[in-house]
This record gives structure tokens, C-alpha cells and sequence, in this order.
């Protein structure tokens, strides 16, 4: 039986991995909670894991890779943003091509997707694959967040102070998730990303603009949602749902794992809003790493 470490196991992305494991056939090593920062203890726990997953902040994820440097077996997935794009780990996003889910399945070294990458990639890479928006559109990306996506001191605040109940933020527009959805959606030209935070705990609506008439072509509302059924055809994870909605509830998929892609529009208008719905801390973490460790272990995906 595959033997995991959770370094990080007290902490959000941890305990939803750790109570999403008690579902498969693993066995948990937990560390004595008062050594949880100690190198050597941490070490110790590496040594008798077969795989280790990272639940910490992004440095504290690369000083447990290089303590697990001379550990030649031990396969690791990172759930923090310190390895996306890094040379010799594999993006742990199965639906991203057809080829994903084998990569993943032999891969030493894994990262977990950002939970708004989770939601953008799975709206664009398959438009940009299939030809139907160049790699240098403009794009705009909005998005909504419920505040355990910020962490426990997030959290703090909202549920010891109340609010703020809306907030936008990251208007430097230097936001750490821009490269990886760039580099994996495929697109050469940054896109302009607005997160915000909402005073619920779970949930969050990726959502794009699109103006139909930018696009090369004559591209229909429809061609957009058939190439995105297409893509996603047989996945148990991402769902391309109904459009026929007047509003969107960010906090309706709390707690499930799953991911809804909309394409909501107006022919008369040629307009677009692409719509990725999904829980940060379902798809958006803990889910997807629960789906990238059973690839892992050869328990399906
Ligand atoms: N929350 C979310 O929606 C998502 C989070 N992630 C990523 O997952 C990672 C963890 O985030 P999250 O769970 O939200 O954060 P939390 O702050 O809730 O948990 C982090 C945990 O790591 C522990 N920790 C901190 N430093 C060390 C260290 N040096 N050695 C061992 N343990 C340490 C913390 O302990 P203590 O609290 O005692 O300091 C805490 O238990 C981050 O990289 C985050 O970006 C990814 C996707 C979504
Ligand atoms: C609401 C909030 O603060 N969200 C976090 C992203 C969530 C997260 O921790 O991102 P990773 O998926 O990359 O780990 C942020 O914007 O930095």
C-alpha cells in the first residue's frame, strides 16, 4: 500500500487532502504535531513515504524538495505555487490534453494547480487548441474567490471580524497565477487578471469576456461550447453545463470536486462570458490533488 506524508496535514489544502484520503487505499503517516516545522523530523517522515504531498507555503515547499533531494524514490506532489512552471514537474491538470493523465501517472515530481488556473486553462487552452482564439487575444480575466482561498489568516480575518463582505484585489496586476495560466492555456500575450474575495468560505466563478466579433472568423456562441464539450466529453471531473442561467452562484459547488464550464452570450450582440465554477478548495486544491495522487498510485483518476 502506497504510504503518503502530508507536510502541512493541519493546515486547509492539507486537511481536505487528508479527509479526501480516507477513500483510498493508502496509509497516512502523520508527524508529531509539535515537530511539524523541524527539518529533521519532517525528513524522517520523508524517508518511510513513497509519496509526499506539499500543503505549504510556497518557500517552506521548496526547502522540503531540496531536504527530499537525496531521497531517490520518494515522488512528491506540490500543492503551493513554487513549482508550476518548473522545469521537470509535470502540471497536474489531467484534462489539459489527451496525453496529461499518463504524464502525470509516471511523473517523480508533480504540481498541483492555482485554483484560478484550474478554472481559465479549463476555459481556454481548448479554444486556443482547436484554433478558435489566437494565443495573443486580448483576454480579461475576472474572477471571485471565497476567503479560505486566502488561507488560515484569511479565514481569521472573515469569521473573527466579519467581512469585508467584497473586495477586489491584486490591482498591481502582478498576481502570482498569471505566468501559470499563461504557460498553460497557451497564451503569448498576458492576460489582464481581476481577483476579488467575497465573504463566503468556499466557492469560487472564474468568468471571461469574450467579443465574438475580435475573434478570426465567424465563431459562434455554439462552435465555443461544442469544442468545449468536446474537450471535456467522458470527464467525471469538469462538466460543460446549460448557460440558460440569469445568475451564478460562486458558492453552489462547496464541497464537491467537480468543475461546470458555461458559455453564457448573445448571438445579437456577438457577445460572450465564458463561466468556470468550482470550489477553490474542491478542483481548486484538495480535489485535484486527490485526482493527481490516484493517477499516481495507478488507482485511476
Ligand atoms: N487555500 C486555497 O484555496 C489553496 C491553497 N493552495 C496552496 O496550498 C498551500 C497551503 O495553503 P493553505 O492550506 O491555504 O495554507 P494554510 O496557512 O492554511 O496552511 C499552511 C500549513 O503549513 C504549515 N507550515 C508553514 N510553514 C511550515 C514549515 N516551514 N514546515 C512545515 N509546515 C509549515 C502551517 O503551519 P502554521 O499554521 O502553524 O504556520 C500550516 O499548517 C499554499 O502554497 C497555497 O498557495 C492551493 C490551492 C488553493
Ligand atoms: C482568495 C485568495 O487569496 N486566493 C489566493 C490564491 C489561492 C491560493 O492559495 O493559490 P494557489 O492555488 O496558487 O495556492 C491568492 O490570490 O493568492
Amino acid at each position: 500500500m502506497t504510504r503518503v506524508f502530508i507536510d502541512g496535514e493541519a493546515g486547509t489544502t492539507g486537511l481536505g487532502i487528508r479527509d479526501r484520503l480516507r477513500g483510498l487505499p493508502v496509509e497516512v503517516l502523520s508527524i508529531d504535531p509539535a515537530k511539524r516545522k523541524d527539518p529533521q523530523a519532517r525528513l524522517e517522515m520523508m524517508q518511510g513515504a513513497d509519496l509526499v504531498i506539499l500543503c505549504l507555503p510556497d518557500d517552506a515547499a521548496r526547502e522540503a524538495v531540496s531536504l527530499a533531494a537525496t531521497l531517490d524514490t520518494v515522488r512528491i506532489l506540490d500543492a503551493s505555487t513554487a513549482h508550476r512552471i518548473a522545469p521537470h514537474w509535470e502540471y497536474g491538470f489531467p484534462e489539459l490534453d489527451g496525453g496529461q493523465t499518463a504524464r502525470i501517472a509516471t511523473a517523480r515530481h508533480v504540481a498541483n494547480p492555482g485554483c484560478y488556473p484550474t478554472g481559465a486553462i479549463g476555459l481556454l487552452r481548448p479554444l486556443i487548441d482547436a484554433g478558435l482564439m489566437p494565443a495573443d487575444h486580448p483576454i480579461t480575466i475576472n474572477a471571485v474567490s471565497g476567503y479560505s482561498g486566502g488561507g488560515r489568516s484569511e479565514i481569521e480575518a472573515h469569521e473573527q471580524n466579519g467581512g469585508p463582505a467584497f473586495e477586489l484585489y491584486g490591482l498591481g496586476l502582478e498576481h502570482k497565477h498569471v505566468p501559470e495560466i499563461m504557460h498553460y492555456a497557451g497564451l503569448t500575450r498576458r492576460p489582464l487578471f481581476v481577483p476579488s474575495i467575497g465573504h463566503f468560505a468556499q466557492g469560487m466563478i472564474v468568468s471571461i469576456p469574450l467579443q465574438l466579433a475580435d475573434l478570426p472568423g465567424y465563431v459562434r456562441i455554439s462552435d465555443i461550447e461544442a469544442c468545449l464539450r468536446n474537450h471535456y466529453a467522458g470527464s467525471r471531473q469538469i462538466s460543460v453545463e446549460s448557460a440558460d442561467v440569469a445568475r451564478l452562484d460562486a458558492a453552489a459547488l462547496a464541497d464537491q470536486d467537480t468543475m461546470e464550464l458555461r458559455v453564457h452570450g448573445s448571438e445579437t450582440w456577438r457577445h460572450v462570458v465564458l463561466t468556470a465554477r468550482l470550489d477553490n478548495l474542491g478542483k481548486g486544491a484538495a480535489g485535484a490533488a486527490l485526482q493527481n495522487i490516484s493517477i499516481m498510485c495507478g488507482l485511476g483518476g
